[in-house]
Order: structure tokens, then sequence, then C-alpha cells
């Protein structure tokens, strides 16, 4: 089958996160309507569509960060291997260092850009020493591919290195608690096309660790570094499938009109 053949690098068809019926709602407004999707482990999956479909909604349900959002309610499931995430038992702060986020802007804290990366590692108890962190520190920035831009200044403030750079500390934080799924919402909208492009070859060589789901406006972008596809629409998830399959061969009319621009 040509998905097989386009898709030979997609590692798994294990199952990491799965949505059943998923519902959100903002008070009156039904933002999320019966979401049903399989999230693979060790997958790039896209979300796609037009502005106001839902796609930031829906990542944020996957790490329970729409909870900081008051009038937003969850129904249905979200499962994490099979475990709700929304039981009351589930500590967010705990999912949240599994099911890490990157932000559409570069956020790092106003800390040096060793404390960046180091903070998550210290709050979660994941290294007994300061060796350890140091080992850490540096294992994620190189992982970010950073290290070389910052290794004789890491006591230097984060928020002193480029758009791009801060990108690659914000993805650093986040791989530094060993995450299992990586979820990013437009990652490269406010860089540069050679920090884009850094930040998607690293997309790429993450996925080998990881799950990651990234949301996107740009449809090459999507081409480019994801192996499945969510297209959202309205709130609904109108197509799932490889990636190869929603842009050459679409089976919803509304996924056709969007990748030829005629929505959106
Ligand atoms: N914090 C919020 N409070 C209330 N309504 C919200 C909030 N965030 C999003 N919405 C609403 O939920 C719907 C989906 O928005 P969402 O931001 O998830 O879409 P999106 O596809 O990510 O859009 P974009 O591509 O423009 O970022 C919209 O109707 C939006 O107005």
């Amino acid at each position: 089958m040509k998905d097989q053949v386009t898709e030979n690098r997609v590692q798994t068809d294990t199952s990491k996160i799965s949505a059943k019926k998923a519902q959100v709602y903002y008070g009156e407004n039904h933002a999320i309507k019966d979401v049903d999707v399989e999230i693979l482990d060790k997958t790039v999956t896209a979300f796609i569509g037009p502005s106001g479909c839902g796609k930031s909604t829906f990542l944020r349900c996957l790490n329970r960060m729409n909870d900081t959002i008051p009038s937003c309610r969850v129904e249905g499931k979200i499962l994490l291997d099979g475990e709700d995430i929304y039981d009351a038992r589930v500590d967010p702060v705990q999912l949240r260092a599994k099911v890490g986020m990157v932000f559409q802007k570069p956020n790092p804290f106003p800390k040096s850009i060793y404390d960046n990366v180091a903070y998550g590692p210290k709050i979660h108890g994941l290294t007994r020493n300061k060796a350890e962190l140091d080992a850490v520190v540096e294992s994620c920035l190189r992982k970010a591919a950073l290290w070389g831009e910052v290794k004789d200044r890491l006591t230097s403030p984060g928020t002193g290195l480029s758009g791009g750079q801060q990108q690659r500390l914000c993805i650093a934080r986040a791989i530094a608690t060993s995450p299992e799924v990586l979820l990013m919402d437009e990652p490269c909208s406010a860089l540069d096309p050679i920090a884009t492009a850094q930040v998607e070859e690293l997309i790429d060589e993450l996925r080998s660790q990881f799950s990651v789901v990234i949301v996107t406006h740009s449809m090459q972008q999507a081409a480019r570094v994801s192996q499945k596809t969510a297209f959202f629409h309205l709130g609904n998830l109108v197509e799932y499938g490889s990636t190869d399959q929603i842009f050459t061969n679409p089976k919803d009319p509304r996924t056709e009109s969007y990748i030829s621009g005629r929505i959106g």
C-alpha cells in the first residue's frame, strides 16, 4: 500500500493517546465536538485546519492545559497509555511532565539558560546531585541542538538568546522531564526560516524517542515534519490519516478544499 511505502519511517502503530468522544466547551461555545482519535507513539502528528477550528483547544486537552481556563469544560475520555488523564487521582503537574508543551511564542523563564533546563528535573526530583543535573542539562541542550551555541554562557539569562535559540531552549526545557509526548502549538510561527528549519529537524529527531503533536498553519510544514495529519473544521475532526494520504488523496471534500486553499 502506498501509505506504507511513504510512511516507512513511522516506527510504531502503538497508540499513545486515545481520545474518545472528546468534547470541549468554553461556556456555551462547543469548541470540540465528538473527537475520536488515536495519537501514535514515536510519530509526529500534525493538527491542521482553518483559524478557530479548535486545533489548539484540542491540543491543550491532551495535557489538561485547559484546566487553567475557568470557562472551559472537557467531556468524553482522553487516555494516556489507557489511563484517563482527567481522573481525579491524576496530578496535572505530573501529567504535564509526561506530556510536555512548547508554545507559539518562546517563553523562557527569567532565569539562566542552565536553570531553565534544570527547573523541571529539580521540581520533579529527577536527579540526585549536581553532577547528574549537569548531565541532564547538557544532554537536553544537545538534543535541542543548542549546546554548542550556549555551553560557554550557561549562566546568562535565557531571555538574552535569539528567538530561534529561545525556542530551542524551551524545547530543551520541555524534554528535561523525559516526557512521553511533546505537544507543540505552532512552535515555529515566531521564527525565521533558518530557525524554523532547525526546529523541524529537531522534531524529526525527537520522534525517535516519543510522540510529537504539532499544531501548524503551514501545510508545507505539516507535510515536511509529520507522518500523520488530523484536519479539523468547525470543532470537528473531519479527517485523520497518513500525511501523504491527507495531502494527496483526501477523502472528505472539506479537507480537499482546505488543502487546495479554498477554505481557511
Ligand atoms: N481561552 C478561551 N476562552 C474562550 N474561548 C476560546 C478560548 N480559546 C479558544 N476559544 C474558542 O474556541 C474555538 C477554537 O479556538 P482555537 O484557538 O482552539 O482554534 P485554532 O484552530 O487553534 O485557531 P488558530 O489557528 O487561530 O490558533 C474558537 O471559537 C475560539 O474563539
